[in-house]
C-alpha cells in the first residue's frame, strides 16, 4: 500500500529485540499511544526465520491500527509480511535494487549521513531519508559521531523527500530536529526502554506536527 506524497509519518517506532525488551509489548502500546508507523529491526544475527515471525506479527498488530509496517535490511522478509516498504543502509541492498525488489508503489527508506548521498538515494528512488546518527546513542555500535542539528539540516536543504532524523531522539531533542527541516524522527529505546512505552510515544507525538501521515482505511 503506497503512501500518498507528502504523507509519510513524522514518528517511526522501531523494534527493540535487546535482552529484557518486551518487543511486542511496546510495538502494541506504541499503537495504541497512536504511533502511525512500526519498522520491524532485528539483530543481524538473528535469523530470516525470527525476523519473518516477529514481521508477521508486527504487520498484523499495524493493521489492526491502520499503521505503516516497514522491514529493515530483509527485503525478502517486506515482501513475505505484504509489508508497506523496507528501509536499507550502506551494507544492505542499494536503494535503487530495493526499489526494484519492492515495487514501485512501495515505501523505501535509505540511510545516508550527508547531502551528496541523499542526492544519490532520491534519484535511486527513495521514498525517505533515515538520517543519523542525530545524536549519540548506545542502541546501535560502530556509528559515526552524531550529527547534530547541522548535520540534519545538511541534508534536508539538499533533497525534496523527506528526512527522518535517527539516533538518540527523544521528545525534547524534536524541536530542533524539526527546526533543521526534519520532517519526523525515528525512534528505538526513547519508546521501547521507556518506563512506559504509551505515555512515551504519546510525548513524541505531542511535540510532532499532526498526523497527516496516518493511513486511511
Ligand atoms: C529511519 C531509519 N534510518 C536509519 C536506519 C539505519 O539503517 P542502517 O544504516 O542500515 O542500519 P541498521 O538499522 O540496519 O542497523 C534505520 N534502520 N531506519
Ligand atoms: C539504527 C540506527 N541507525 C542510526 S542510529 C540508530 C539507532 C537508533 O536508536 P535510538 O533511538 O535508541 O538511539
Ligand atoms: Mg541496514
Amino acid at each position: 500500500m503506497a503512501v500518498p506524497p507528502g504523507a509519510l509519518p513524522r514518528l517511526h517506532v522501531i523494534t527493540d529485540t535487546s535482552p529484557g525488551v518486551d518487543t511486542l509489548g511496546a510495538v502494541r502500546a506504541a499503537l495504541s499511544a497512536g504511533a502511525p508507523l512500526i519498522q520491524v529491526r532485528v539483530e543481524d544475527a538473528a535469523t530470516d526465520r525470527a525476523a519473518f515471525d516477529l514481521a508477521l506479527r508486527v504487520a498484523a498488530l499495524c493493521a489492526d491500527h491502520a499503521a505503516i509496517c516497514l522491514v529493515n535490511d530483509r527485503l525478502h522478509v517486506a515482501l513475505a509480511v505484504g509489508a508497506h516498504g523496507g528501509h536499507v543502509g550502506a551494507e544492505d541492498l542499494p536503494v535503487d535494487a530495493a526499489r526494484r525488489v519492492l515495487g514501485p508503489k512501495a515505501i523505501v527508506g535509505g540511510t545516508c549521513r550527508e547531502p551528496d548521498a541523499g542526492r544519490s538515494h532520491r534519484r535511486a528512488g527513495a521514498s525517505y531519508l533515515g538520517v543519523g546518527p542525530a545524536h549519540h546513542t548506545s542502541t546501535k555500535d560502530g556509528l559515526p559521531d552524531p550529527l547534530g542539528a547541522a548535520g540534519i539540516r545538511a541534508v534536508a536543504q539538499a533533497v525534496d523527500i523527506p528526512v527522518i532524523a535517527i539516533g538518540g531522539v527523544t521528545p525534547e531533542r524534536v524541536p530542533d530536529l524539526l527546526d533543521a527541516g526534519a520532517h519526523g524522527v525515528a525512534v528505538v529505546a526513547a519508546i521501547s526502554r521507556a518506563a512506559d512505552p504509551f505515555e512515551a510515544t504519546k510525548s513524541f507525538l505531542k511535540v510532532l506536527p499532526s498526523f497527516e501521515g496516518r493511513r486511511e482505511g
